[in-house]
């Protein structure tokens, strides 16, 4: 059975309408990410999920039971708030025990709970600090502490990372991880970042305007997009215009530029119809050929017209006729493999196993 289930949930602020009927199922000990552009309704369907926002039109259960009229106090839930809202004047032990004040647990049982959440997000023998002594990473570890403590069925997480610097969000990230897969508890992540919701999730819903446009683990959001929106708010992806011949178990199609194709139906998530549609390729999926290489995939020629260096890779944009747009190809750069410079003639190789059919 599933944790969290949203049937048809509809909210509305006012005239404005903020979800426009979410169906969704979120199993017990997952990690699941709610991605999308800003203002795309995220922060609205966690804080539905929290009790912060009524459900305008819809169901949403929580453990089998409908959460209409159940406050947010009273449902098992938790959230981790994007600015880490922590008492300065406070221990951090004080911080951590903050939710306990009404427990009736002794002082003891309440002094060990707080040492184990603090040990669980890697603060031990921080207690009697100063929350004010901290950095910004610390303290996002003790509103993780201060959550964890209270043992919720769900921790809902709204963007708890941003206010962070990138090596040390990228630390909190693999952190973020284990600490979930430890506690077992199902985590709700808030996101803008599709590189943190890649890395972090088990699954990911992809939002626009109040509604999801794809549900999905990573690997198959990445590889198979089902829409161009999709494709091109996940990760970078050409984007080809191309023709469909005829659609059956494979479909005919002529990529301008590249040529004809002849491609798997499941390489066309959305469904396809004959006609013109958009082909998506990512920038991997394209190698350029180097001095004396050879290939056994489809080659095109083309020159390079951009070259950026990024240490361990390279981005090529390279022109090809027929096509309004360069070809943008990301090069793991190898020992004895040259950075090209722009203007140089070039050969590149692709596949038709990595071209993905999208609507216009
Ligand atoms: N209390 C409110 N009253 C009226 N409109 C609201 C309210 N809260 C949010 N909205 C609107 O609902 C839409 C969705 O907002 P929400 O905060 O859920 O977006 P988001 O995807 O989380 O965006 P961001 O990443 O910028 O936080 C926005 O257009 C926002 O202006």
């Amino acid at each position: 059975m599933s944790l969290i289930s949203l049937e048809g949930v509809h909210k509305y602020y006012g005239d404005y309408h903020a979800l426009r009927g979410i169906d969704l199922k979120i199993a017990q000990g997952e990690f699941f990410s709610l991605l999308g552009p800003s203002g795309c309704g995220k922060t609205t369907l966690l804080r539905t999920i929290a009790g912060f926002e009524d459900v305008t039109d819809g169901i949403l259960k929580i453990d089998g039971r409908d959460m209409r009229r159940v406050p947010a106090n009273h449902r098992p839930t938790n959230m981790v708030f994007q600015s880490y809202a922590i008492f300065p004047h406070l221990s951090v032990a004080e911080n951590v025990g903050f939710g306990l004040r009404r427990d009736p647990r002794s002082r003891a049982e309440k002094v060990r709970a707080v040492g184990e959440a603090l040990e669980m997000v890697g603060l031990a023998g921080y207690g009697e600090r100063r929350a004010h002594a901290l950095s910004g990473g610390q303290r996002q570890r003790v509103a993780l502490a201060r959550s964890l403590i209270l043992k919720p069925k769900v921790l809902l997480l709204d963007e708890p990372l941003s206010a962070l610097d990138k090596k040390m969000r990228e630390q909190m990230q693999v952190e973020l991880i284990k600490l979930q897969r430890e506690v077992g508890i199902t985590f709700i992540l808030v996101t803008h970042d599709q590189e943190e919701a890649l890395v972090m999730s088990d699954r990911i819903a992809v939002m626009f305007e109040g509604a999801i446009g794809q549900l999905g683990d990573p690997e198959s959001l990445y590889r198979r997009p089902n829409s161009r929106r999709v494709a091109g708010f996940i990760g970078m992806m050409n984007f080809l215009d191309g023709r469909v011949g005829s659609a059956g178990p494979t479909i005919a199609v002529d990529v301008r530029g590249l040529g004809r194709a002849e491609v798997p139906a499941e390489q066309a998530p959305g469904g396809v119809a004959e006609g013109d549609v958009t082909i998506g390729i990512r920038p991997e999926t394209l190698s350029i050929l180097f001095e004396g290489e050879q290939s056994e995939r489809r080659v095109v020629d083309g020159v390079v017209d951009e070259v950026v260096y990024y240490g361990d890779m390279t981005y090529y944009d390279v022109r090809v006729d027929g096509l309004d747009q360069p070809l943008n190809i990301s090069m793991k750069n190898l020992i004895g493999r040259p950075v090209l410079d722009v203007g140089t003639p070039t050969r590149i190789a692709w596949d038709e196993r990595s071209l993905v059919l999208l609507d216009r």
